[in-house]
């Protein structure tokens, strides 16, 4: 938002950068437009991708505590809304909680969608709005809005996600959601987290496809009375084979359901065929490619010497990556491992998580993670969605995301999802996504295009400017932290 279309003549890289010894960039870029000795920052402000932003966020410095009433009242902000909850006829019972929550007035997204969601007879719904912009919530108001507390030991919404740390971010999300709510049963379906031949028996469940497909079918889960159907991160859980399958499958062994809530920050429009198939004749609320991204998230990039020269570079930020909290994707889970075991070895501390460790190794790092215990943490695309930790500052994409057959095209998607896990609900944040030769840079490069961002080039041979750019953000983000209603 507020960011130009980027083409070759653009601020991806700097041509001839003072001090730079290689950029893929150079032999691509004109060498009109950007200034070398410019501050990133700067170029930023005047880019209108970070500093004064529509919002009137930030007024011309970094070092401004953001309030969340100034974005909310702001019609271009995806916080903004005119209406309260209380004006959205939700019952008191989650109001409380939402008060307890300092949720003082629904974002966009929760205004736009919540009438049409608690609406009756009940309707579908397809809904896209940014990261960190408080769509769980919307979700999690429209099941306790539907539940029939008179029947607590039976299944009555199910919601699924593709990985089992957002699972239980949003079944943590539920408990808080309904914590004065009487009677309400709650249950996670996701590996592990349930016995064998035990039985599931709450009424709102919350899992990953393939565990709460198995639950169904070896019946002990009873999906006959379940009346919602949510899917988070609906696009990637529909377009991916494994989960598409497993999903299409629950939903033909659910047959009551009466609505279908599908929800995420993209919706490709490869993928809004089988959407429309799966969650059909429902209210849609979507947003243009050029609105999707957030803000408040600084994206820059650097130009690596070869792979190696990535982890260089990642070690020497160390210091910044621990101002606030940060997490590093990379596309392998080797390589995430193996980063992780260098830089431990160099004396740093970093958590790292990926899929082969196991489900309850998993939870404890993402628990450490979440508490602060350890401030960097390592992973691959297995945390790129929906995982809420308001802390963390910096985003690294040590790996481009890359998606097809060999990992042929860039994945315009998961950047903006990865990148999303900073910037949550007005907060600002940074990313920084290496580069190391020409087909990184290409797909960068066709990333900054597809969403039209401006991205900001730090100097990896000049520390002290990239300290500097970089510190300043980040100090915001933390002032930002303790957003003032
Ligand atoms: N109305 C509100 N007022 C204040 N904070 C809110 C409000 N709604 C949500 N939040 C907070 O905003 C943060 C982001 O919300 P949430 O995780 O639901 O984002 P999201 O839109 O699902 O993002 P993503 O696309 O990354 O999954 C959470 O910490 C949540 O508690």
């Amino acid at each position: 938002m507020g960011s130009k279309p980027l083409d070759a003549a653009s601020s991806i890289f700097t041509p001839g950068a003072a001090g730079s010894s290689t950029s893929w960039g150079d032999e691509m870029a004109s060498p009109t437009v950007a200034n070398p000795n410019q501050n990133p920052l700067d170029q930023a402000q005047v880019d209108g991708s970070a500093g004064e932003n529509s919002s009137g966020l930030h007024d011309g410095s970094y070092d401004v505590e953001v309030k969340l009433s100034d974005l909310q009242a702001d019609s271009a902000n995806p916080l903004f809304s005119v209406q309260s909850f209380e004006e959205l006829g939700i019952n008191p019972e989650i109001m409380k909680a939402l008060y307890a929550m300092n949720f003082r007035k629904p974002s966009k997204i929760q205004e736009k969608a919540l009438p049409l969601l608690l609406a009756n007879p009940p309707q579908n719904m397809i809904a896209q709005s940014q990261s960190g912009t408080g769509k769980t919530a919307a979700f999690v108001i429209t099941i306790l809005s539907r539940l029939d507390y008179t029947r607590p030991k039976q299944p009555q919404a199910l919601v699924l996600a593709p990985a089992r740390e957002l699972a239980r971010q949003i079944e943590d999300v539920v408990r808080l959601v309904g914590q004065f709510v009487q009677g309400l049963t709650i249950q996670a379906a996701v590996p592990g987290a349930v016995e064998r031949n035990a039985r599931v028996e709450s009424m709102v469940i919350v899992g990953t496809p393939g565990t709460a497909m198995d639950l169904i079918k070896r019946r002990q889960l009873d999906g006959s009375a379940l009346k919602v159907l949510c899917l988070d991160e609906a696009d990637v859980m529909l377009d991916t084979q494994g989960l598409g399958d497993q999903c299409m499958r629950i939903k033909a062994m659910v047959p009551r359901v009466q609505q279908v809530l599908l929800f995420s920050a993209t919706f490709p429009d490869a993928v809004m065929g089988f959407a429309n198939q799966f969650c059909p004749n429902a209210n849609e609320i979507k947003l243009r490619r050029d609105e999707l991204t957030v803000s408040g998230i600084t994206q820059m990039y650097m130009d690596c010497e070869g792979d190696e020269g990535k982890y260089d570079v990642l070690a020497a930020l160390y210091g910044l990556l621990t101002v606030g909290s940060s997490i590093i994707f990379c596309k392998r889970k080797d390589t995430a491992s193996g980063i992780a075991d260098r830089l431990r070895k160099a004396g740093h501390e970093v958590l790292a998580v990926h899929s082969a460790f196991d489900g309850a190794e998993r939870d404890e790092i993402v628990r450490k993670f979440r508490d602060g215990e350890g401030k960097v943490l390592i992973t691959t695309n297995v945390l790129a969605r929906g995982i809420d930790v308001s802390t963390v500052s910096m985003v690294i994409n040590y790996d481009i995301p890359m998606k097809g057959r060999n990992d042929s095209e860039p994945d315009p998607e998961t950047y903006l999802h990865r990148i999303g896990r900073t910037g949550r609900f007005g907060r600002v944040g940074v990313s920084i996504s290496f580069v190391f030769d020409r087909s990184s840079y290409q797909a960068l490069l066709q990333i900054a295009q597809h969403f039209g961002i401006d991205l900001v080039r730090l100097d990896k041979d000049d520390w002290e400017q990239t300290e500097t750019t970089v510190k300043r953000v980040i100090r915001s983000s933390r002032a930002g932290t303790n957003l003032k209603a």
